[in-house]
Order: structure tokens, then sequence, then C-alpha cells
């Protein structure tokens, strides 16, 4: 991929962009083969599972710079004299064209209802489209500053996502409601502008902080929820709920997830870290017991939306889908009670990048009914870990999915059985 932000030195997301794909895929597969040798003599690696090696982001997550006459939608340079200044990265090339393609309107939308550009005496997180993350220093520096009322402006980030039918998710993050009558006074402009904007948000976050949205949603659209649609199966996703950021590999690992259940065919099926149901959703059989555990509750509240729905189709949805039941919790916790006398035969994990942990871990090791555990991860190193917690598991099937091409982050998934 050629890329001239990179070339000018003007983003370094994509770590691995001057190396050919073939080998950061080679690479990927080292580094977690590494990772999992000492189980090296029981597990068979399938072949990895790659997408488009550019186009392939579903989600945007813009840094709002610049004027409120000139906005700048991208990164914020913070490197020499000039640190501050923001980076135009509308035509990055992990964006679809789709993707880029909206975002002319938003920023003449920006300038229409008089959204200025979040800014303050030390620059905010330079998001990057890959990853963000904020030095501590530089955090507290900054909410220093923005304590003293160095701040100004409200328009912190724009956050948008593209379904695979081609509508769009726009999250306005702002430091206040003020703005918001403005927005919805200059919304219909922008929906005609936009005919495929499905669900306008403002986000309100009023902390300078490295924090990317704050807890307060605010609809501006009638509709609250994006339909993701992978394989005949339609997740609905809500404003604050995680999605897998590359809908192309996310289906394949969620048709992988399903073949190795189904080879399985367990009667009682929990898929924690459930996120809006994507694994649980794409495992359910008739006659299946399949239990979602999130800790978000909008996400819960979005993958039960999807689940009734699916049931309402027809008859052949009723009874694959009849089963699936969704619960708001944190999964290490609820697994205790649950886990304590009814086992369910198979667990899935997803986890964020800090893995399961050592209480999940010791407790799946322990419940002796959960005869296979499929882990599926975004850090193996955390998942080596894990594993290591669990030895009654013994890794039998795996394989790398390149959700993040010229970046060195992949998925990994794993189907454990106990021995
Ligand atoms: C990597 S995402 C996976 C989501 C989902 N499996 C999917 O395929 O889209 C991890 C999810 O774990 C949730 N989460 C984080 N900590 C949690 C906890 N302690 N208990 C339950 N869910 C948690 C996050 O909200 C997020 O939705």
């Amino acid at each position: 991929m050629q890329c001239h932000h990179f070339d000018a030195g003007r983003c370094h997301s994509c770590t691995l962009l001057e190396i050919a794909y073939p080998t950061q895929v080679l690479d990927k597969e080292r580094h977690v083969a590494a990772l999992l040798a000492p189980f090296a003599g029981t597990l068979t690696w399938l072949p990895p599972v790659t997408g488009a090696e550019s186009a392939f982001r579903n989600k945007a997550k813009m840094v709002v710079s610049g004027t409120v006459d000139e906005p700048v939608l991208g990164i914020l340079d913070r490197e020499g004299p000039t640190g501050g200044h923001g980076i135009d990265l509308t035509d990055c090339g992990l964006y679809p064209p789709a993707l880029q393609a909206a975002f002319p309107a938003l920023a003449a939308f920006v300038t229409r209802a008089r959204l200025e550009p979040y800014t303050v005496a030390e620059p905010p997180a330079a998001m990057s489209p890959v990853a963000s993350a904020e030095p501590g220093r530089r955090a507290a520096k900054a909410a220093r500053a923005a304590k003293r009322g160095a701040h100004r402006g409200e328009l912190k980030y724009l956050l948008v996502t593209l379904s695979p039918d081609g509508e769009l998710m726009v999250r306005f993050v702002l430091r206040s409601q003020e703005p918001v009558a403005r927005m919805r006074k200059h919304l219909p402009w922008l929906q005609a502008e936009l005919p495929q904007l499905a669900v306008v948000t403002a986000n309100i976050q009023p902390a300078h902080a490295a924090v990317l949205e704050g807890d307060l949603e605010i609809p501006l659209s009638e509709r609250t929820a994006l339909p993701m649609r992978l394989d005949g199966i339609t997740l609905n996703l809500r404003p604050q709920s995680f999605f897998q950021t590359n809908t192309e590999v996310a289906a394949a690992l969620y048709r992988q997830a399903r073949e190795w259940v189904d080879a399985v065919d367990p009667a009682s099926l929990w898929d924690l870290y459930c996120g809006v149901g994507g694994f649980a959703l794409h495992c359910a059989a008739p006659g299946r017991s399949v239990t979602g555990v999130e800790i978000s509750a909008e996400a819960i509240a979005a993958a039960w939306e999807s689940r009734d729905a699916l049931v309402a189709s027809s008859p052949e949805g009723a009874a694959r889908f009849g089963g699936v039941r969704f619960a708001a919790g944190d999964a290490t916790a609820v697994g205790a009670p649950a886990l304590a006398g009814h086992d369910p035969d198979m667990v899935i994990v997803n986890p964020p990048r800090r893995g399961i942990g050592a209480d999940l871990s010791r407790r799946l090791e322990h419940a002796t009914g959960v005869r296979h555990v499929l882990y599926s991860s975004c850090n193996a190193t955390t998942l080596a870990k894990d594993l290591a917690a669990m030895p009654s598991f013994v890794p039998r099937q795996a394989r790398v999915l390149d959700m993040f091409p010229q970046t060195s982050h992949y998925e990994v998934l794993v189907l454990l059985e106990r021995a």
C-alpha cells in the first residue's frame, strides 16, 4: 500500500507499511506460534485468513481541529514547534471509499452548525486511525491547562462507522451540550447531503482527558442502531458498543467459530464478552442454549434486539435463535455462581487486550463441565498467559485472522479441549 502521509512523515499509524503484505502475515503467524510454542505438539494451525490490504476499516476516529470555517478531520501533529496542528486524513487509505466520501459533507456541517473545533493550550491526544493513547505526563499537563480555562471550542472528535450495506453512524464528540440545538436545526441539511446517514448522535465528553468519549449519548436521528449485516445475520450496532474493526474479516471469524462450535455441537454455550452478540448469534442452533454476557448494558440491549428480530423473521429463525439469551454483567464475576453448579458444555471468550485474567482462567480451569473453550484474542501475549493458567485445556486448532493489515495487530482464534 502506498501512502503519501506516511511518505511525508505526517502519520505513523501504519507501522508495517513498508513491509510486503505476505511478509507481514507470515511475521504475525510466527509471532503467535512462538508465544504458543508450549502447545506445538497438540496444535494444528489453519492457513491465515486475510482480507483487503487497504480500505478495510469500518470505523474512522477523526480528531477535529482547524477552525469552524475550515475544519480539519484527521490527527494532530505533535512533533516540533508546530505541534498541535491538524493533519487532514480524510483520504487515509485504510478507509473504504464510502467512508471517505462522507467527510466533505461532515466538514461542511461543522461549519453550518458552527461547531468550533476544541483546542487547549496543550494539544489533546493525537488520535491515530489505528490506536490512540496519550502518554501520562502530557495528559496530566493538558488536564491542568484545561482546568485553568485554556480551552476553546466544542467539537473534539467525529466517530464514523460504515455498515456493510453502506449506511453510516456518525457521532459528534462534544465538550458540552451547548451546540446540540444548532446541530438539530441543521441536521435535515446533513441528512439530505448524506441520505445513507442512519444514526447521528452527540456524545458529551466534558473532561480533557485521553478518554475518547463520555457516558452521555444524545440521539439526534430517529434511528438509534446501525444494522451490520454479516452472512444473513444482522447485528444492531448502537453508539457506545464495540464492533470488530474489519467487517470482512469479522464475518470470517464468526464463520470459523460457528464451524468449530458445530463440530463440537454443545447443548449449552456461553459467549463471554459478547458485545452486540456476534459469536452468540452466529453459533446459535436449534436445541442449543446460548448465553451471551457483556459489561455494556447498551450492547446487551442491541443484542436482544437482533435476536428478537431473527426469532420473529421465520419459523426457522425461531428454531435457531430461540435458545439465545443475553445478560449484562462482568464476565469475570458472573461466571462464579453459574459455573459452580451449571457449567455450560462450551464457552467462547473474546476479551479486550488485557485477556480474561487470572480469575476467569481459574474458574474455567475448575469448571469441569466445560469441555471446550473457544478463545478469540486480539493480543496473543495475554492469550498465552491465560492458557498457561488453564493447564487442563489443550489447544487443538488455531487460526490467525488479519483484521489489521499494515500494523502488527491481529486476531487469533484458538479451540481448546479439556484433556
Ligand atoms: C473485543 S470486544 C468483543 C465483542 C464481541 N465478542 C464481538 O465480537 O464484537 C470485548 C468486549 O468485552 C466487553 N467487556 C470488557 N470488559 C468486560 C467484562 N469485565 N465483562 C464483560 N464484558 C466486558 C467490552 O464492552 C467489549 O464489548
